[in-house]
């Protein structure tokens, strides 16, 4: 393999955190008086960070609280969540072994998530995946975010990338836009959190496991 530079989303791309986030929301939605909303339903909503997945639970079960009340909410959100980040949430199937070949073939590896940044590091320490990553930059280490092509670009950056290949592995839609708008290719991950399926997105490569994902880059170079 030669030298590679490979980035990773990480909700729903290497990590399974919709049951940890479903658990959050619903906590929120209680405080809230609302309905509690299913996991599959809230799957599709996660993407674009935490405050927006709350907005979501908050419009599909009733609509958004005045600013002050949506703050407070938000906060709230955040405290449980921040305490429940790995109480579920796991490596999908192949991430573990497909990280490892790819450290031992000597590739620059980091996270470029929409996650808010600390959710992101402790979520990567508890889990044991953060010693794979030279760099990771979360929804709110830059003024833009995914698909903004400058998160993908600050994160190269924070990697010490020097121009070679580089890839963007991603589940959803700002994955794919910020990768090509930063010009570099996306392989996208089908089992993940988006609700149009991948293969509308447009992008350069599918996988349907994460166990294809090496096999895959030792053929496109
Ligand atoms: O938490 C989110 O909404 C998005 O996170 P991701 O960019 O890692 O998919
Ligand atoms: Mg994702």
């Amino acid at each position: 393999m030669q030298e590679i530079t490979i980035i990773f989303d990480l909700d729903g791309t290497i990590v399974d955190t919709a049951p940890d986030l479903h658990g959050a929301l619903n906590h929120s939605l209680r405080r809230a008086g609302r309905d509690i909303i299913d996991l599959e339903h809230v799957r599709h909503m996660v993407g674009r960070g935490a405050r927006v997945l709350l907005e979501r639970g908050l419009e599909a079960t009733g609509g958004l609280p005045e600013s002050e009340r949506f703050e407070e909410l938000v906060e709230d959100f955040f405290t449980y969540y921040q305490e429940h980040l790995s109480d579920q949430s796991r490596p999908f199937e192949g991430v573990v072994e497909a990280l490892e070949t790819f450290r031992d073939a000597g590739a620059v590896m980091g996270v470029c998530t929409n996650k808010p940044m600390r959710f992101a590091k402790d979520l990567l320490i508890d889990l044991n995946l953060a010693q794979y990553f030279k760099a990771t930059t979360g929804g709110d280490s830059f003024k833009v975010r995914k698909p903004d092509a400058g998160h993908i670009i600050g994160t190269l950056e924070a990697m010490g990338h020097n121009g070679g290949r580089a890839y963007m592995i991603g589940d959803s839609i700002s994955d794919i836009d910020a990768a090509h708008n930063a010009g570099i290719p996306c392989i996208a991950v089908s089992y993940g959190y988006t609700e149009t399926p991948v293969h509308k997105l447009g992008p350069d490569y599918i996988i349907d496991h994460f166990n294809e994902l090496v096999p895959l880059i030792r053929q496109i170079g």
